[in-house]
């Protein structure tokens, strides 16, 4: 797999506790029924709505502060924003989020939930039910350093993405899996996935650049689902993935506006309605 540059010390830092939580409790495998993400989009799609995965991230190692609201409160309030589906942390550490969010989150909302957490082998499947689950194509076979596993689990083989992706498939997860270039985006069609996000935060420098998507999503087949994850910041950014292929559109930060403390549902609502906007525009100037 991908490894590519070093990665930044707090992504080491987020794997290292992201193995040591999944290596803890042996669980019975789960059995969701999930709700489909494509027949959400597509119903958006019929509302003239951008499909947007709105992302309740109460903090992260790029935010300029923490959102203590309550996770039902911002992602009911994201649904009526118009978000298409709702991506939860469950990451507790560094982006303070919990599996019981998680759960509470899905109980109060008819929307597709994604389960957004460093899942880096099966045994980490079995913690909560969603109905899609996050599969980072760079992380499959990273562990933490060799010196701080060493007298835990060294000889533990380590999982590959198309093991990954039919074990999610066979709890009932629709598998997101995440790359970040070519290299990664071949490693994910060789596994079979069919919805793919293109992470504009490239996790070597944990910086944003929206030509990420831009440069990888010609070369996704038409039948794959594309979502253009991360760095989207207003509208016209909206609107350049858009242009750029994006069937969905996962955003957290520009909603969560975690120095700014802003309305959820009214900066879900601006990019839902990114596209209707420059219609409107439009007409008017004609
Ligand atoms: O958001 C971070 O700071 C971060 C740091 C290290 C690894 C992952 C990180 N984010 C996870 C995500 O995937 C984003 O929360 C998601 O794509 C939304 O991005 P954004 O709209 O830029 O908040």
């Amino acid at each position: 797999m991908t490894q590519g540059r070093e990665l930044a010390p707090a992504v080491r830092s987020i794997l290292t506790a992201a193995s040591e939580r999944n290596d803890t409790a042996e669980r019975d495998p789960l059995a969701v029924d999930a709700r489909s993400l494509t027949d959400a989009i597509d119903r958006a799609e019929r509302d003239g709505r951008v499909p947007v995965i709105a992302e309740v991230k109460p903090t992260s190692p790029t935010s300029d502060g923490t959102r203590d609201d309550d996770p039902v409160e911002l992602a009911t309030a994201m649904v009526e924003g118009g978000a298409t589906a709702i991506s939860v942390l469950t990451e507790p550490t560094h982006f303070g989020g919990s599996p019981e969010a998680l759960t509470r989150v899905r109980e109060a909302v008819d929307v597709p939930v994604l389960r957004k957490d460093f899942v880096l082998e099966e045994a980490g499947m079995d913690v909560v039910e969603a109905d899609l689950l996050l599969l980072i194509a760079r992380f499959v076979g990273v562990r933490e350093p060799t010196d701080s596993r060493a007298s835990r689990n060294a000889t533990r083989p380590e999982a590959e993405l198309d093991e990954l992706v039919t074990a999610a498939r066979d709890r009932g997860f629709q598998p997101l899996v995440e790359v970040h270039d070519e290299a990664e985006l071949e490693s994910a069609l060789e596994a079979g996935a069919e919805i793919i996000g293109i992470n504009n935060r490239d996790l070597a420098e944990l910086e944003v650049d929206l030509d990420t998507f831009e440069s990888v999503a010609p070369e996704v087949p038409d039948d794959v689902t594309l979502i253009a994850e991360s760095g989207i910041s207003g509208p016209a950014d909206v609107r350049r993935m858009r242009e750029a292929g994006a069937d969905a559109l996962l955003v957290g930060s520009a909603i969560m506006d975690h120095d700014g403390d802003t309305d959820v549902t009214a900066n879900t609502r601006a990019l839902v309605r990114a596209t209707a906007e420059t219609e409107t525009q439009t007409q008017r100037q004609t």
